[in-house]
């Protein structure tokens, strides 16, 4: 993958470090970000934008991967962030993020997560529903504090992995639907409410998306609606956010549009449907997470047992699994992997790579083509930097990796090792 390089002397390289050395320094399961490559992702969404010269913010969705280094990147890149939670908020917060640039998304914010984005004073609540609507404005009243608020609405466009599917209906636990007419009160609720400042809509269609019929739809729909809530209610709504979704490649069947081509489509369709209405082009907000660091992620593990069942299947076991990386056990997410350590051998052995867990399910990847395998070898799995430590767990009480970001031929720990005298930190 892109991420890595192979090193012909003896091991794969990643950021310009050898998977030797980061082995040896930090163990393994490791996490390690290529940091270059998160950098321009980040870069690419934004010289597109400019190119396009909408105004616009490029909000990372943090629950892709978050660390208070995470953050700080973000931050130098000029990005924007989108939390979904306290605890997201937290880590930005503590990192030293500007809360000016933070969104705050989330179907059930809390009182006091609520609470706690006003008294940072984030630069907007993304409001999913009538409680937050109501929960969100007495909060400010009584503080006599300007809230800026998007509304997220579902404009009917579903999006799949591989297609896109009109549902007509609107059955999702996320935000005002648009179809049933939620959406169109919740604005005539927000536009009465003095602490309000309402900017805009916002809608996600889905994850993993491999074209941009999807975004154009939703675009069209969403235009629609503003155009109507203008001339009803002589609104402005001058901001549009249409989400994340951006596919990445996994595996060669993967075939994903470049950042710059995902946001010239979205673009040229806000210039098209915004025109079409005779409407003033919105500023243009989006929140990429899988795009900007998946593929800039790779997982070393050490290879453990090896269990050989004639005619049938050669399992080797890994020392990670399903508490580093849930997604092959959720989604039936499929990976590529290669040995760092022997990456110019012929691959002659067709193996499956099973976790440690004590669970059936715990696999990572099925049938995969490898040099044969001994004890001790680094598997590498690439493209695990997104929704990979982030869904992490302690399942069967096994600790979470550390996680590295290197660079020019330099790493460093951004996240340490989970200890056993962590696991036990809270228990009484
Ligand atoms: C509201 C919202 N924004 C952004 C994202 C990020 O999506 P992705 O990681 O696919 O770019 C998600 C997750 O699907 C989401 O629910
Ligand atoms: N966690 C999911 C995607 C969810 C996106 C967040 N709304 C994944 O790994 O693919």
């Amino acid at each position: 993958m892109q991420t890595v390089e192979a090193n012909v002397r003896h091991s794969l390289e990643i950021g310009g470090v050898s998977t030797d050395k980061l082995v040896e320094e930090y163990g393994t399961p490791l996490m390690v970000y290529d940091e270059g490559m998160i950098r321009r992702n980040a870069r690419a969404f934004r010289s597109a934008f400019e190119s396009s010269e909408l105004d616009f913010q490029v909000a990372y969705a943090s629950k892709a991967f978050l660390c208070k280094e995470m953050a700080r990147l973000a931050n130098e890149e000029a990005l924007s962030l989108d939390v979904v939670s306290g605890g997201e908020l937290y880590t930005a917060l503590e990192a030293g993020f500007p809360a000016a640039r933070i969104h705050f998304h989330g179907n059930n914010k809390s009182e006091e997560e609520l609470a706690m984005a006003l008294d940072a004073e984030i630069g907007c609540f993304v409001v999913d529903n009538f409680l937050e609507l109501e929960m969100l404005h007495d909060l400010a009243s009584k503080r006599n504090q300007e809230v800026s608020i998007l509304l997220r609405v579902t404009p009917g466009v579903e999006a799949h992995t591989h297609e896109y599917i009109m549902t007509g209906q609107e059955d999702s636990k996320f935000g005002f639907g648009l179809s049933n007419g939620q959406a169109e009160t919740a604005i005539q609720i927000a536009a009465r409410k003095p602490q309000y400042k309402l900017l805009g809509i916002h809608s996600h269609i889905g994850s993993q998306m491999f074209g941009t019929e999807g975004f154009d739809q939703a675009i069209q729909i969403l235009t629609g609606f503003v155009y109507q809530m203008n001339k009803k209610y002589g609104l402005a709504l001058p901001v549009l956010n249409v989400g994340g979704g951006f596919g990445v490649r996994y595996t060669e069947d993967d075939q994903p549009l470049t950042i710059s081509e995902y946001v010239t489509a979205i673009s040229e369709s806000v210039k098209k449907h915004y025109t079409t209405h005779e409407l003033p082009y919105p500023e243009v907000w989006i929140e990429p997470g899988r795009s900007m660091v998946a593929e800039a992620g790779t997982t070393l593990y050490k290879v453990g047992s090896k269990k050989i069942i004639p005619d049938l299947r050669t399992y080797i076991t890994v020392d990670g699994g399903m508490t580093d990386n849930i997604r092959p056990a959720l989604y039936q997410a499929r990976y590529q992997a290669m040995l760092a350590n022997r990456p110019d051998e012929d691959s002659t052995e067709l193996v499956s790579v099973a976790g440690k867990c004590c669970e059936s399910g715990d696999m990572l990847i099925w049938d995969l083509m490898l040099p044969p395998t001994n004890y001790g070898d680094i598997l590498a799995v690439f493209s695990t930097g997104a929704y990979g430590y982030s869904m992490a767990s302690n399942y069967n009480r096994i600790p979470r990796p550390a996680v590295v970001f290197a660079d020019k031929g330099e790493s460093r720990v951004v996240i340490e090792r989970e200890t056993y005298e962590d696991l036990v930190r809270k228990d009484q």
